[in-house]
Formats: structure tokens, sequence, C-alpha cells
């Protein structure tokens, strides 16, 4: 049995959905399909999700909404007439929508979550009825029933591994199941989304707890490259990846696979192939436990922004004890996670997401640090910071690595601020001005990947 990941751009349309059900069909193995809320149809489009996030927030200031809901509305009720289902679905559509924004709030985060999770839900149901009309048998299923239950920690929403048992129940459900991505239910019953593009999550959890044979995720390209193909022109095709290459790609920015989507299918060894909806006969990127990977230190160079730096200097830090504890209890006590910690002797920089930094948290952090740790200076550069990282199993087992990289930055005209290899040896992290991103990332890919054959 496999579960099938269909992402935004593939079920934005009714042409979109067609393809779809070509592909189910074409594989009867295809039993769990997992579906987003339609994404965008071009480039300049708004995603549905996008669209319901201003139904909210519109809700919430107390403006009239009905423009904002008759957009939402309009994008089914165009996909149902074209794939020629009745009315009947928008309108249902539409109830459940009017539904969600009157059922009022006692948390807003938890409304907008439901009016978010909407647009998958709503999609499968959609989905679910064309592919019966089109004799498919199908049933939409409803990720409480089912069973997809998650933590009721509202910053971090994580699904939990004990509403596996019944998840597993979905193998003996005949027919194909439309099961929509993007959110679980709490063991008291109340709606959470995950971060955004969190279908991808939905996927990966629905393949464990049935122990699928295979997870496809059908996004709109042929495979994951080494570089965003919107960055460098035509990069190269990956044919396989390891788990942890694909986390680590995906954290530094590969935004075609969630990076918390691989740790449900890497717990149950499920290999993961990312598919193009619009070229199914591609064979697509897998992803894998192990790999041969001999030939190809680097296999991929990723780059993301928006990053702070925490930069705290004291003579002697090297020598007191519980130093790094007590700096890292301070952001604990914000709730604010860290991603790197290069450090010194006498130094530490703590890098850190500037979505989690306002102007109220960065004054407290910065003031605590100076009088509880006693430092010397305290710097919390807010202004926008890059990380271009390159990632490949192979790294670990080849010197000059890092000599290469650090050339190729520099050829660039880029200046390198950090640098940080995990400890794993699978990435190799570079801190760099926002502004020098791209150019960094090309010099990279060339010095990698631009004399190498596919
Ligand atoms: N290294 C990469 N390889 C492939 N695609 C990438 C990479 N980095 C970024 N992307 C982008 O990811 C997009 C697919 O992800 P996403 O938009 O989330 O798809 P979906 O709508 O299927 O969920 C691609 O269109 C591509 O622009
Ligand atoms: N629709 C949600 C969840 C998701 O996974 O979407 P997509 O498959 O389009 O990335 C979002 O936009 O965040």
């Amino acid at each position: 049995m496999k579960v099938s990941k269909f992402g935004g751009t593939s079920v934005a349309s009714a042409e979109q959905i067609r393809k779809v059900a070509a592909i189910v069909s074409s594989d009867p193995s295809r039993k769990i399909i997992v579906v987003s809320a339609p994404g965008k149809r071009f480039s300049e489009d708004e995603k549905v999700t996008d669209l319901l996030i201003r139904l909210a927030d519109a809700t919430l200031n107390n403006e009239d909404y009905e423009a904002e809901l008759k957009e939402v509305v309009s994008r089914y009720e165009q996909i149902a007439t074209e794939l020629g289902l009745s009315d009947e679905i928008t309108q249902s559509i539409e109830n459940d929508l009017r539904g969600r924004l009157a059922a009022g709030y006692s948390d807003q985060s938890l409304f907008i979550d439901s009016i978010k999770a909407s647009g998958e839900d709503n999609n499968a149901k959609l989905i679910a009825a064309y592919f019966t009309h089109i004799g498919m048998p199908a049933q939409y299923m409803c990720p409480k029933k089912a069973g997809l239950l998650v933590n009721d920690r509202p910053e971090r929403v994580r699904a939990l591994t004990e509403g596996y048992n019944k998840l597993a129940q979905l193998r003996e459900v005949p027919g194909i199941i439309v099961f929509p991505g993007f959110f679980g239910f709490t063991k008291d019953g109340t709606l959470r989304t995950f971060n955004r593009g969190g279908s991808d999550i939905t996927g990966s959890i629905v393949a464990a707890a049935v122990d699928a044979e295979l997870y496809e995720n059908f996004t709109d390209v042929d495979s994951v490259f080494a570089a965003n193909p919107n960055i460098v022109d035509n990069p190269m095709a990956i044919k396989e990846l390891t788990y942890r290459e694909m986390r680590e790609l995906a954290y530094a920015g590969f935004s075609v696979f969630h990076d918390e989507a691989l740790m449900p299918a890497f717990l149950k060894s499920i290999p993961v192939c990312i598919k193009n909806t619009n070229n199914p006969s591609a064979p697509g990127t897998f992803i894998v436990k192990d790999r041969d990977h001999s030939n190809r230190p680097v296999i991929g160079i990723a780059s993301d922004s928006g990053f702070s730096t925490l930069f705290v200097d004291k003579y002697l830090m090297n020598q007191e004890i519980g130093f790094g504890r007590k700096l890292l209890q301070i952001l604990e006590d914000e709730e604010i996670p860290f991603e790197h910690t290069p450090s010194g002797i006498d130094n530490i920089s703590v890098i850190i997401r500037s979505k989690f930094l306002n102007e109220e948290n960065s004054e407290r952090i910065v003031r605590r640090v100076k009088e509880e740790l006693e430092a010397d200076e305290v710097r919390l550069r807010t202004t926008d910071y890059s990380m271009v990282v390159l990632v490949g199993e192979g790294m670990r087992f080849t010197t000059g690595l890092a000599a290469r990289a650090a050339t190729a930055i520099a050829e660039s005209g880029a200046n390198i601020q950090m640098i940080n290899q995990g400890s794993s040896e699978v990435s190799l992290v570079f801190g760099i001005d926002k502004k020098d991103e791209k150019i960094a990332l090309k010099s990279l890919y060339k010095e990698f990947f631009s004399l190498i054959m596919i």
C-alpha cells in the first residue's frame, strides 16, 4: 500500500485534479491520498490557505469579510463546475466556512487554525466527490475520526504516536481514502494545524501509521534538485538522498519537502519518493536510509534567510562552568529555540530565527545576558542574515572540502561571518549577509556541480 500526498500546486485547479485522478487510478496500491488546499495556479496567484488567513484576520478585526469569503468559495466553485460536480458541494463548502466563522472563539489562534484547516478539509471532500463521480470508489476521511492525534502546544504542533494504532486501521477501509493534510486534533478534540507546508507532515504520519510500502509526495517539479531551481539555472536532479541529507536540506531552504515531515517515515524506514504530478513517468527523487555516496561528497546546497545573531563576549568564558547553560536558559525562558552556537574561548554566538524575536523580548534578552552573566559585550544583530549550507553524507570522508567552499564564497565577493561544521559532518554551514546569499549559492554550485556529469 502506498500513501500519496498531492501538494497545493497539484490540486490547484480542475485540470490538476484530473491529473491526480489519473495518477491514482493508474496504480491500485495508491490507496490513501493526502491532499493540500488549492495552491497557486500561476506564479502571481494566491494559495487558498493565504486567502483563508486574510479571511480569519478580517473576522478578528471585526471587518466585513464577505469579499474574502466569496474569494475562497469561488475558487472551489470554479473547480467543482469544471469537474462537472453539482452546486451541492460548493454550497456545503460555503456552509462549512460560515459555520466555522460563526462558531466564535475563546482563543484567536484556535480560530485561525480552524479557518486555515478548512482549506484542506473542504478540498478533500471535493476531491473524494469527484473521484466517486468518475467511478473511482472513494471516501473523505476526517482526521479526528481516523485518529490523527497532536499535542496541545500551539506553538509547536507535533503528531503523537499514540494515535498510530487507530490510524493503522485505515488499511482495512475499502476503496480510496482522501485524507486532508495540514491538521490534526488534540486528545480533547481541539483542531490544530501544523506549520505552513504541513500537509507533507500529515502524509508522512499516515504512511508511518499504516506501514506503507512507499510515501509518495507529488509536487510540481520532476525531482529534488541540487540547488533551488529559482536561484540556479537547470540545477542537477538528485536521484537518491538519505533521510539525514533531506532533513538538512529541507531545514536549510529546500522548500520542496517540509523538514518536519521526515521523522515519521524515517522511524519506520518508509522510503519517500518526490514526484511530479505534471510528469508522473519521471522517476523522481528517492529518500532512503543509505545510499552509495562514494562519487559525490556534496549532494545539495541550500540557503535560507531570516536569521539573527546573539553575540556574547566575556573574558575567560571558557573557564566559567555553566556559562553556556545559563545563556541558553535565558532563551528557554523566552521560549526561543536556537539554530547554531559557534563559539571561541571568550565568546559565543547564538543563531536564532528572527521570527522568534521582537522589540520586547530582544531588549529583555540583551539586558539579562549583560546583568546575569556579567558579559563584557552583548550584541543582538537582528538585521537579516543568511545561511548557506552544503549537505552530503560523503563530506566527512573528503579532505579540503571546507577550503574549496570557503574559496568559492570568497570569490563571489561575499564575506563569511560564521562557519559551522555540524558534528555529524553531514552539513557545512556558512553565515553571510542576506544580500550575498544568491551569489554565494551560485558560486558554490559552480564549484561543486558545474563540472560533474549527472
Ligand atoms: N532544491 C529544490 N528542488 C526542487 N524544488 C525546489 C528546491 N528548492 C525549492 N524548490 C521549490 O519547491 C517547489 C515545490 O514545493 P511546494 O511549492 O511546497 O509544492 P507543493 O505545492 O506541491 O506542496 C518547487 O516548485 C520549487 O520551486
Ligand atoms: N496549505 C497549507 C499546507 C500545505 O502543505 O500546503 P502545500 O502543499 O501547498 O505546501 C499551506 O499552504 O501551508
